[in-house]
C-alpha cells in the first residue's frame, strides 16, 4: 500500500507537475504573441526610423554639399586676403624701417641734448648750492639782524609804552611853561598909516624891543606929553601878520591840550583889530590874519598827533549887537536873540543856541568865516557901519581823546574882534549912536572890570554885567590864557584914543602876577641887570663922546669953568638921549624923532642924579608931562560919565593913570622884570627907599573919585609918574608871593 499510495502521490505530484507544465507553456504561448507583436511593432518603428534616417541624410549631404562650396568660396577669399595681408606687412615693415631709422636719429639727438642738459644741470647744480650757501650766509646775517632790530624793538616798544606819559608830561611841561609866560598877554599892534596919509605926524616915539612903547603928541609943544607904557610885545608898523601870529601860535597849542584861550583885539575903529584878527578883506594866505592861521594850526596840530589823539573841532560864530547876541552862522533868517548860560555848561557851550557847525579843515572854516562876516555885513549896511559897533565872537570848541587811555578833553579858542573903543562925546550923538555908544563902552568896562577882578581875586568876578564877559566867562580866569591885541592908529588926531586904549590895555596886562614870576624873576632880573649895567656902560662912553663933540663944536666952552657948568646942565639931557636910544634899539632909526628929547627927556631924567631935585627945569619939565597927560585924559572923558555908562571904568582907569602902578602891579611875568629894568633904566641912581616910599603911597591911594588927588600926585614930575609906575610895577615882586600863590592856586585845568 505504501508503493501504491508512493506511486499515486508519486502520480499526483507527476499530474501536477504536468498541469504546470502546461500552464507555462500557455504563458510561454502568450508571451510568445506578445513578444512577435512587439517584434512586428519594433520592426515598423524601425522602417519609420529608417525612413527618417535616409531623409535626414539626404537632407545632411545636401548642407554639406552646399557647406563646401561656401567653404570652398571662403578659402578663396581669405586666400585673396592673405595675399594683401602679406602685402601690407611687407609695405609695413619698410615703414617701421624708415621710421625706426628716424626714431634713431632722435634718439641720438634726444640723448646729445640730454647730455648738455645734464651738464647744464651740474652746473646748476653747483650754482644752487652756492646760492644755497650764500642765502644760508644773509640768512644768518638776517638773522643775527633781526635779533638786533628785535632789541631794538624791544627798546621800542619800552620806548613807547613811556611813549604816553612822556607825551603827556610833554604837554604839562608846554602848559607850565605857558602859565610861566603869564595867563593874560597883552601885545600892542600899530597899524601903518594907510594910502594917502603919508604924509601925516605919527604918535608913536620909540618902540622897545621889550615890550616898551612910547607915544607922544607931536602937535603939542615940551617934551613933557610923552608917555610910556610897557607891553608883552609891541608890534611895529612894519610887522607882519606871520610874525604877529608866531607869537600867538604857542597859545593855540594850548587849546589841544584842554584849556581854553581867548584872544581878542581892542582898539579905537579903523586901528586894524579885523585887521590882525581876520586880515583884510579876500586876503590871500600870507595876509590871513590870526583867526585863519591859528584853526589852520590847529588842524595841523591835531593832524600830527592822530596817532594819539582824535580830535573833533566845532565852529560858532556869534555876533554882539546893543547886548544882544546874534547867530552869525545861522541860516534862520529870523535872527532872533540868544541866550546865554552864565556857568558853563556840561558841553562847554556859553551860547548853547549858537549854531554849532563842525570842521575838518582850514577851508571848511574859511567857508564859515565867510558866511559869517557876510552876515555881519548885512547888519552893517542896515545899521550903518555895524561892524565896528558890534563884537564878533568865533569859538572853537575841540573836543579830544586819547587813543590810548581813552581820556577826554575839552578846549576852548575864543577869537574876538571887539568893536571900536573910542569913546563918543554926549552932544556929538544922540538916539541908536548914543545907545550903541553905552551899550559898547558898558560892555568893554565890564570886561576890563572882570580881569581886574581876576586879577584881584575878588570873591565876586561881575561876569554878568555884559553879554561880552558872559560870553567869555569860560575863556577868561582860571587857568584859560587870554591874549589881547592893543591896536593903535598912529594917527595924530588919534592921540587921545591911542591914551585911552594903551591906559585900559595896561590896566589889564598890569594884573596878571603869574606864578611863575618869582620863580622867573631872580635869573631874568639877573640877567637885565646885567644888559643894564652894560648899557649904562655904553650910554657913559657916550655922553663922553657927545661932551667932547659939543665941546669941540663950542669953542666958548673951551673955558674948563664953562665946561664944567655945562657938564652938569646939559650933558645928561643931551647926552644920554641917544645913546640910550641906540643901545635899546640897536641902531638909530630918524623916523622916530627923538633926537631933540621925547624918549631922551625920559632918559634924562632917568640918567639925571634923582638928588638933583633943586633942578627946577626937571621938576617943572615933570610937571608939565603930567598936566599934558591929565588934559589928555581930561579931554577923552565924556562930560556926563554915567549917561554914557563907563563911570566906573574911568575912575578906575583914572586911579590907574594916578598910581599906575596900583593897578598895574606888573605886566605879568615880563612885565615885572621889566619893571625892575625901568626902573634902572629910567631912575638911574634913584634912592630905593624913595621910590619904594612912592609905591607904597601910590597903593594906598583910595580909590574913585581921584581927579584932585590925580592932579596933586601927577604934578610934582612926570619922573616921580615914572617912578611910581616903575616902583609900584616892581611891588608885586617885592610883595608878590601872596600874589604869586594866589595866582598859582586859583589856576585850575578846564575839564
Ligand atoms: N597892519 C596893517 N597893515 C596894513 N593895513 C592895515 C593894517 N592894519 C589895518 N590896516 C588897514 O586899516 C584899515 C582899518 O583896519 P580895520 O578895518 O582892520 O580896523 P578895525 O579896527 O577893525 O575897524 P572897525 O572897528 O571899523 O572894524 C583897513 O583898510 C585895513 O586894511
Amino acid at each position: 500500500m505504501s508503493r501504491l499510495q508512493l506511486v499515486k502521490t508519486e502520480k499526483t505530484k507527476m499530474e501536477q507537475k504536468k498541469e504546470l507544465e502546461e500552464q507555462d507553456k500557455v504563458r510561454l504561448m502568450k508571451e510568445k504573441d506578445h513578444s512577435d507583436l512587439e517584434i512586428s511593432m519594433l520592426k515598423q518603428q524601425l522602417d519609420g526610423t529608417k525612413r527618417t534616417y535616409e531623409q535626414q541624410q539626404l537632407h545632411l549631404e545636401t548642407k554639406a554639399r552646399n557647406a563646401q562650396e561656401e567653404l570652398e568660396k571662403k578659402l578663396k577669399e581669405l586666400e585673396c586676403l592673405l595675399s594683401d595681408s602679406r602685402k601690407k606687412e611687407k609695405e609695413l615693415e619698410s615703414f617701421s624701417v624708415s621710421k625706426a631709422q628716424i626714431w634713431n636719429r632722435k634718439k641720438v639727438s634726444y640723448l646729445n641734448s640730454i647730455d648738455s642738459q645734464f651738464q647744464a644741470l651740474q652746473g646748476l647744480r653747483a650754482a644752487s648750492m652756492s646760492i644755497k650757501h650764500e642765502v644760508i650766509k644773509t640768512q644768518r646775517s638776517y638773522s643775527e639782524e633781526f635779533n638786533r632790530l628785535g632789541l631794538k624793538l624791544k627798546d621800542l616798544a619800552e620806548a613807547a609804552e613811556n611813549y604816553h606819559a612822556v607825551l603827556e608830561e610833554n604837554r604839562r611841561l608846554y602848559n607850565e611853561v605857558q602859565d610861566l609866560k603869564g595867563n593874560i598877554r597883552v601885545y600892542c599892534r600899530i597899524r601903518p598909516f594907510l594910502p594917502g596919509q603919508s604924509k601925516k605926524h605919527s604918535t608913536i616915539e620909540y618902540i622897545g624891543d621889550n615890550g616898551e612903547l612910547v607915544v607922544a603928541n607931536p602937535s603939542k609943544q615940551g617934551k613933557e606929553n610923552h608917555r610910556l607904557f610897557k607891553f608883552n610885545k609891541v608890534f611895529g608898523p612894519a610887522a607882519t601878520q606871520e610874525e604877529v601870529f608866531l607869537d600867538t601860535q604857542p597859545l593855540i597849542r594850548s587849546v589841544l591840550d584842554g584849556f581854553n584861550v581867548c584872544i581878542f583885539a581892542y582898539g579905537q575903529t579903523g586901528s586894524g583889530k579885523t585887521y590882525t584878527m581876520s586880515g583884510p578883506n579876500s586876503a590871500s594866505k600870507g595876509d590871513w590874519g590870526v583867526n585863519y592861521r591859528a584853526l589852520s594850526d590847529l588842524f595841523q596840530i591835531s593832524q600830527n598827533r592822530r596817532s594819539s589823539m582824535s580830535y573833533e573841532v566845532g565852529v560858532q560864530m556869534v555876533e554882539i549887537y546893543n547886548e544882544q547876541v546874534r547867530d552869525l552862522l545861522s541860516s534862520d533868517a529870523s535872527q532872533k536873540r540868544l541866550g546865554i548860560w552864565s556857568s558853563s555848561q556840561p558841553n562847554g557851550l556859553a551860547v548853547p543856541d549858537a549854531s554849532m557847525h563842525p570842521v575838518n579843515s582850514t577851508g571848511d572854516v574859511l567857508e564859515l568865516m565867510h558866511t559869517g562876516l557876510t552876515n555881519r555885513a548885512v547888519g552893517a549896511t542896515a545899521l550903518n557901519e555895524r561892524s565896528s559897533r558890534s563884537h564878533s565872537v568865533l569859538t572853537v570848541h575841540v573836543r579830544g581823546a586819547d587813543l590810548e587811555t581813552g581820556a577826554a578833553l575839552r578846549g576852548n579858542l575864543h577869537l574876538v574882534d571887539l568893536a571900536g573903543s573910542e569913546r563918543v562925546d554926549r552932544s556929538e550923538v544922540t538916539g541908536d549912536r548914543l545907545k550903541e555908544a553905552q551899550h559898547i563902552n558898558k560892555s568893554l568896562s565890564a570886561l576890563g572890570d572882570v580881569i581886574f577882578a581876576l586879577a584881584q581875586k575878588s570873591p565876586h568876578v561881575p561876569y554878568r554885567n555884559s553879554k561880552l564877559t558872559q560870553v567869555l566867562q569860560s575863556s577868561l580866569g582860571g587857568q584859560a590864557k587870554t591874549l589881547m591885541f592893543v591896536q593903535l592908529n598912529p594917527d595924530v588926531e588919534s592921540f587921545s584914543e591911542t591914551v585911552s586904549t594903551l591906559k585900559f590895555a595896561e590896566r589889564v596886562s598890569g594884573v596878571e602876577l603869574g606864578a611863575a614870576r618869582s620863580n622867573k624873576e631872580g635869573r631874568d632880573v639877573k640877567e637885565l641887570m646885567e644888559q643894564v649895567t652894560s648899557l649904562k656902560d655904553t650910554i657913559a662912553k657916550k655922553d663922553e663922546e657927545i661932551e667932547r663933540l659939543q665941546l669941540l663944536k663950542d669953542p666958548r666952552t673951551m673955558s674948563p669953568s664953562v665946561n664944567n657948568e655945562k657938564r652938569s646942565s646939559t650933558s645928561p639931557k643931551v647926552g644920554a638921549s641917544s645913546p640910550r636910544r641906540h643901545s635899546l634899539d640897536g641902531e638909530f632909526q630918524p623916523s622916530r624923532r627923538l633926537s631933540s628929547g621925547k624918549v631922551s627927556a625920559l632918559a634924562d631924567k632917568a640918567s639925571s642924579d634923582p638928588n638933583n631935585n633943586s633942578d627946577d627945569k626937571h621938576s617943572e619939565a615933570g610937571s608939565q608931562l603930567s598936566m599934558d597927560a591929565m588934559v589928555d585924559t581930561n579931554q577923552i572923558s565924556p562930560p556926563d560919565d554915567e549917561l554914557l555908562g563907563f563911570s566906573g571904568a574911568d575912575s578906575e582907569e583914572r586911579l590907574s593913570d594916578i598910581s599906575d602902578g596900583g593897578l598895574s602891579v606888573g605886566t605879568e611875568t615880563d612885565g615885572s622884570v621889566s619893571g625892575a629894568m625901568e626902573s634902572s633904566l629910567f631912575l638911574e641912581g634913584s634912592k630905593p627907599a624913595e621910590s619904594t616910599q612912592k609905591s607904597k603911597l601910590a597903593t594906598k591911594i583910595p580909590r574913585p573919585p581921584q581927579k584932585q588927588v590925580q592932579s596933586t600926585l601927577t604934578r610934582p614930575s612926570s619922573l616921580k609918574d615914572l617912578r611910581k609906575s616903575t616902583g609900584s610895577k616892581k611891588l608885586p615882586s617885592a610883595g608878590s608871593s601872596s600874589a604869586t600863590k594866589t595866582t598859582t592856586t586859583t589856576g585850575k585845568r578846564w575839564q
